[in-house]
């Protein structure tokens, strides 16, 4: 039994790389795409219903996931309109305020929702290894996080690198509203203890960059994570929109749950 699939920005990088691995895989059927109304040139050329409203293609095919890598604006309403609809809903777009993802988690208790920040299998090992990395070390290791990505990303810092950023905070004790540094500059002082950096570059077509600085006395820990194409993120969300399907709503799921 296949598993039908809407993609939601099909025009972008990544809703165009997640429609052409969709047609490409067996267990997968691309029933329909979406795109701004502004913006749906050139799709009539894929076999299946385009349309700029999620809404009448759900009409159509309410058991349907839909994936979804557009803006957080659109990825709101796309989750609104599949909790209205019954269906499932892969969300990988970043950059939500916290009022947006507070909306995300409480929508997930009556609607199959999964998000992730990052859908590559090296990052998500990261998420789980990291810390003990960091606890291994001790508190004498200062962390620090830079990421690159390509010039036309909106958002920064990237999704991924605010939430290794929590997640590594957390295991110092610390809490990034209060102790993240996001851009250093003029005459700042002796780097404090519980500072965690976060630093942005942009330019080029970097896929993705995120390289983990572990600093410590007299040596430092560096673990780099290069993106080289945006199949590895397309494929995780293939792979969790096929696992999506067969769950129950309850919770906003995560490839964590995915490699349980
Ligand atoms: N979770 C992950 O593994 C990854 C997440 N991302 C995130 O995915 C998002 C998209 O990234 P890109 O594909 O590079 O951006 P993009 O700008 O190339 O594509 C976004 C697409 O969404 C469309 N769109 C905007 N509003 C829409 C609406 N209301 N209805 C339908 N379509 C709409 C745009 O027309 C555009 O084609 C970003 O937030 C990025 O951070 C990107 C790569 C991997
Ligand atoms: O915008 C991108 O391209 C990417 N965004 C995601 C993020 O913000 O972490 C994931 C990946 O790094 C590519």
């Amino acid at each position: 039994m296949q598993t039908q699939v809407i993609v939601m920005g099909a025009k972008g990088r990544m809703g165009s790389t997640i429609s052409k691995l969709a047609m490409e895989d067996s267990q997968l059927d691309l029933v329909g795409v979406v795109e701004r109304e502004d913006n749906l040139d050139g799709l009539d050329s894929l076999s299946c219903k385009v349309d700029s409203d999620l809404s009448r293609i759900l009409d159509s095919f309410p058991g349907a996931v839909v994936i979804d890598f557009t803006v957080p604006e659109a990825s709101m309403e796309t989750v609104e309109k599949c909790s209205s609809a019954g269906a499932a809903a892969v969300i990988g777009t970043t950059g939500f305020t916290a009022e947006q993802s507070q909306k995300l988690e409480s929508l997930a208790a009556s609607t199959r929702l999964f998000w992730a920040p990052n859908m590559s299998v090296g990052i998500n090992v990261l998420i789980q290894i990291l810390p003990e990395l960091l606890k291994s070390l001790g508190e004498k290791y200062d962390l620090e996080i830079m990421e690159i990505h390509h010039k036309f990303k909106k958002d920064a810092p990237s999704g991924t690198a605010v939430k290794l950023a929590q997640i590594l905070a957390e295991t110092k004790g610390l809490d990034m509203d209060r102790h993240g540094v996001y851009a250093r500059h003029g005459i700042i002082g002796e780097r404090q203890k519980d500072e965690v950096g976060v630093q942005t570059l942009r330019g080029g077509d970097v896929v993705g960059e995120h390289t983990f600085y572990f600093l410590g006395p007299g040596e430092r820990v560096e673990v780099t994570h290069r993106a080289h194409s945006r199949e590895t993120f397309a494929q995780g969300a293939l792979r969790a929109a096929r696992w999506l399907v067969e769950q129950k709503p309850g919770k906003l799921y995560s490839m964590a749950d995915i490699f349980a």
